[in-house]
């Protein structure tokens, strides 16, 4: 499968509003921390603003919801697939990307068929708090070999000026927050990413 190479992160269907008329087709909802009848709404609204732009919605986390409000993608970590219903999600049709840190990660991660994996954080990351600091570039060169054909996605401490490298070393997509959602201009900075992902 062949997914676009610019993947970003939102918080809130505002952000995906705000991003899918400049072009955005694959784009991830990550919400933490807000009630579950918030958290359904923004998924539901994500994912008819998606739909009505032709774009991929990827629901991060919330499976159960996903599932219910019949969303098409999830992304997992580690910590989600020990709770998550994975035959349910599969029986749902919904595809999945897995979040990968290293070696027995990725392995558990292949052994779920996934239709991306996800290395991170291929530079410092100032999201959140990882045991990870940096994996480097050298490493997606080496998750590439391992994965074949399944799109690798590559995220943390993404800029577009990181962009061609990371694609050099063997990512298909290139995934980025903060480069985004605190940039003075947002728009325009999408905009970036876009030409150089294009
Ligand atoms: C594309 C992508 N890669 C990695 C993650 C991180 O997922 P996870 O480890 O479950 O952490 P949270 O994002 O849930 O805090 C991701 N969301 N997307
Ligand atoms: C959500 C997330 N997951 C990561 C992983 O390595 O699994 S890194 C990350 C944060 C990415 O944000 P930014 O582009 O601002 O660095
Ligand atoms: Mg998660």
């Amino acid at each position: 499968m062949t997914l676009p190479r610019f993947y970003p992160i939102f918080e809130s269907a505002d952000w995906i509003a705000r991003m899918l008329p400049l072009g955005v087709k694959l784009v991830q909802l990550r919400i933490k921390d807000r009630p579950e009848t918030e958290t359904r709404a923004e998924i539901i609204r994500a994912r008819d603003l998606c739909g009505a732009a032709g774009a991929i919605l990827v629901v991060n986390d919330y499976w159960q919801i996903a599932i219910e409000e019949g969303c098409d993608w999830l992304h997992l970590g580690q910590e989600d697939l020990d709770s998550a219903n994975l035959a349910a999600i599969r029986a749902a049709g919904l595809r999945i990307g897995v979040s990968t840190h290293d070696e027995a990660e990725l392995g558990r991660a292949l052994a779920l068929a996934p239709d991306y994996v996800a290395l991170g954080p291929v530079w410092p990351t100032i999201l959140k708090q990882m045991k990870w600091h940096q994996q480097g570039t050298a490493k997606l060169t080496e998750w590439k070999a391992r994965i074949g054909d399944i799109p690798l996605i590559a995220i943390g401490g993404l800029t577009t000026a990181r962009a061609p490298e990371t694609f050099a070393a063997g990512a298909d997509v290139v995934s980025a927050v903060t480069d985004i959602t605190l940039n003075a201009d947002p728009e325009a900075r999408v905009r970036d990413w876009l030409r150089v992902t294009g």
